[in-house]
């Protein structure tokens, strides 16, 4: 049964996507008991159900006011928004966080043995894609016209099979276009995993979790885009040690015992320590340097 004042998060079933948000709310506190086939858990600790489906069908259902709150990449919510602008459908949703996952890019693709040069080489060319909106959008504004070819899946074989001239599909590593002898011309659309939220009536009950789920979540990616430095250091070089760590805090500074000339400094970092300027450091006559990770963060 679902309860009507425990707020409903909605997420991908299975795909790119269901790792990631799963584990974020479990970062976040949430106690949920999501095993594989299973496409509702209500968790234990918190008034929160988690409901899994296809990801195509989340931004419909915060936009039809179904469920609160969804987990989804901005690409299937800008083709949904798109798509039911079309039709007049409704298209409210407020935006909470882009997350910190998902990351892929919309692109348009060639074979290898075409040649390309600017957008117009693809002027009434047939393209492949699961994105028609989207594509639409882009060829529109730059004036090009275009067949499509729509694939829910699969988008990668088209030209190979003779269905289309070229594709317009979803690129991370670019492993999947090499492995169909396909290269990346134009990128059309930057998308990331993000929290949505519908419009509208929801209880100050609800709305208490949601603050503090936005406040956790904000904490989990802060945590995960950060690292607590500790290194020794010479007291008279500290200033130049400071300049070298883009994205730290003022360092805490300790006494180390037995030893007047050296400190120990501990600051927090938004910026990953890369070896080059741990390199650098030790240049400068630091030691004992570590970069740790951070589990949680609240500011
Ligand atoms: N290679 C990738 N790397 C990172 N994120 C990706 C990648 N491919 C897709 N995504 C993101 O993850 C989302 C889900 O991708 P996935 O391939 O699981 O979708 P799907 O096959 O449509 O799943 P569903 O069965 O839920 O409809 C995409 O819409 C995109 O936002
Ligand atoms: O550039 P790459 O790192 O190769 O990633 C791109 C591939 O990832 C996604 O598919 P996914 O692997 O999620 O499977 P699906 O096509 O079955 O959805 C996307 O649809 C591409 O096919
Ligand atoms: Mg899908």
């Amino acid at each position: 049964m679902i309860h009507n004042n425990r707020l409903r998060i909605v997420m991908q079933k299975t795909g790119r996507l269901s790792n990631d948000s799963k584990d974020l709310l479990a970062r976040c506190g949430i106690k949920i008991n999501l095993y594989k086939k299973k496409l509702i858990a209500f968790s234990e600790n918190m008034p929160i159900d988690i409901i899994c489906v296809r990801d195509d069908d989340i931004p419909g259902l915060i936009m039809d006011g179904i469920v609160d709150v969804g987990i989804i990449g901005e690409n299937v919510l800008e083709e949904e928004v798109l798509s039911r602008q079309l039709r007049s459908d409704n298209i409210d949703y407020i935006k909470l966080k882009r997350l910190d996952f998902g990351t892929c890019r919309l692109s348009l693709a060639i074979p290898l043995d075409k040649t390309y040069k600017d957008i117009s080489c693809l002027n009434n060319s047939r393209i492949a894609t699961s994105y028609p909106h989207l594509l639409k959008k882009y060829f529109d504004k730059n004036n090009i016209t275009f067949k499509s070819c729509m694939l829910n899946g699969s988008v990668e074989v088209a030209p190979r099979a003779g269905l289309s001239d070229a594709i317009c599909d979803l690129v991370s590593t670019g492993a999947t276009l090499e492995a169909n002898g396909l290269r990346e011309v134009q990128v059309i659309f930057r998308s990331k995993a993000c929290l949505i939220c519908k419009v509208g009536d929801i209880s100050s009950e609800k709305r208490n979790v949601l603050n503090t789920l936005l406040t956790r979540i904000q904490g989990v990616i802060k945590a995960r885009e950060s690292k607590y430095i500790m290194l020794h250091a010479p007291i008279k070089r500290l200033e130049e040690v400071v300049q070298l760590l883009h994205g730290a805090e003022r360092p805490t500074i300790l006494k180390l015992a037995g030893d007047n000339t050296r400190v120990a400094m501990h600051m927090v970092s938004s910026e990953t320590l890369f070896w080059e300027t741990m390199e650098k450091l030790k240049l400068l006559g630091a030691s004992s340097i570590l970069v740790l990770p951070i589990e949680k963060m609240m500011e």
